[in-house]
């Protein structure tokens, strides 16, 4: 467990000085309430390289979205600073500098389902040809291609999400903020999705922050797994995943062709789950974390 705690949430500067993907220093995020006021966020600290994958795990109400949610200027700190490839949070959301799947797909109903792919392509000037193209070989990608036409109140609450994804990946962001993106979908398609997000990030270099409450999604994932603490929320450990990716990614198998079951099966991902468990057990003793 001391292994695991003394890794920083800040991995250190390798190479020449390039800006994080996101920086967050000394973030402390209170609401005002009624009946009180919640520490949601105290002095958190995360660094996530560009073309690194981070997954944020805790406890329920351990501060997961919010702290997303500062990172995508849909609100901000009460103390400290966010800064997304070197720029304010909310530079990088005028100049689209991410793409967003959060739990609610966040469609819009009066669109298609490719005309909602296609939105960050549009807002981004692609021609009509090319963002057709590009929505038609996302929707391929997560199994909607025959739904392209329906609007989304026709769709399943797991078909929407797929939805969101595919739309989030549109224009090939270099970073990515997930909140249980995968959470209402079933296992295997869950497994599918998973893979084929790590090939997209693999071909794009994209950085990804990703919020999750199962252990394996998160260890299958991330490069690294942030463990937070119930209330205030803080980085109370971050695991370090080290996993054979391009040793399972052989024709025919592995995460790159299939829902990865050789590295799902592999010694090294059931111990870094056992470590990420450990660490969560360290923080939500008692606390009933509501983790799988
Ligand atoms: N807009 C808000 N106003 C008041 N309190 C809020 C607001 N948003 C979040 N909170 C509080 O901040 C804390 C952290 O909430 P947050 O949604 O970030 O947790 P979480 O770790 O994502 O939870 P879960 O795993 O259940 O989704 C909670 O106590 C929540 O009640």
């Amino acid at each position: 467990m001391s292994a695991v705690r003394e890794q920083p949430a800040v991995p250190p500067d390798t190479g020449p000085r390039r800006a994080a993907a996101v920086d967050v220093e000394g973030v402390t995020r209170v609401f005002g309430g009624r009946t009180g006021e919640v520490v949601a966020l105290q002095d958190v600290d995360l660094r996530v390289a560009a073309g690194e994958f981070v997954s944020l795990i805790g406890p329920s109400g351990c501060g997961k979205s919010t702290l997303l949610r500062l990172v995508a200027d849909l609100d901000e700190p009460t103390s400290g600073t966010v800064r997304v490839f070197g720029r304010s949070a909310r530079e990088a959301r005028l100049g689209r500098d991410y793409g967003i799947a959060f739990q609610q797909a966040g469609l819009l109903p009066w669109r298609t389902v490719r005309a909602n792919v296609e939105l960050p392509l549009a807002l981004a000037g692609t021609g009509r040809a090319g963002r057709r193209e590009r929505a038609d070989e996302l929707l391929a990608l997560v199994d909607l291609a025959e739904f392209a036409d329906h609007h989304p109140d026709q769709l399943s609450g797991g078909m929407q999400q797929r939805v969101a994804i595919a739309r989030a990946l549109a224009d090939e962001p270099s970073l990515l903020l997930m909140d249980e993106p995968f959470g209402a979908l079933d296992e295997m398609t869950r497994e599918h999705l998973q893979a084929q997000l790590l090939r997209i990030c693999a071909e794009t270099r994209a950085a990804v922050v990703f919020v999750t409450h199962s252990i394996p999604e998160a260890v299958f994932l991330s490069d690294r797994v942030v463990v937070m603490s119930p209330r205030p929320g803080r980085v109370q450990a971050v695991v370090p995943v080290v996993l054979d990716r391009a040793g399972a990614a052989t024709p025919g198998s592995g995460p790159h062709d299939d829902a990865g079951d050789d590295l799902r099966t592999d010694p090294a991902f059931f111990g870094t789950v056992a470590a990420v468990r450990d660490a969560l057990r360290g923080t939500a003793a008692g606390r009933g974390a509501e983790v799988r």
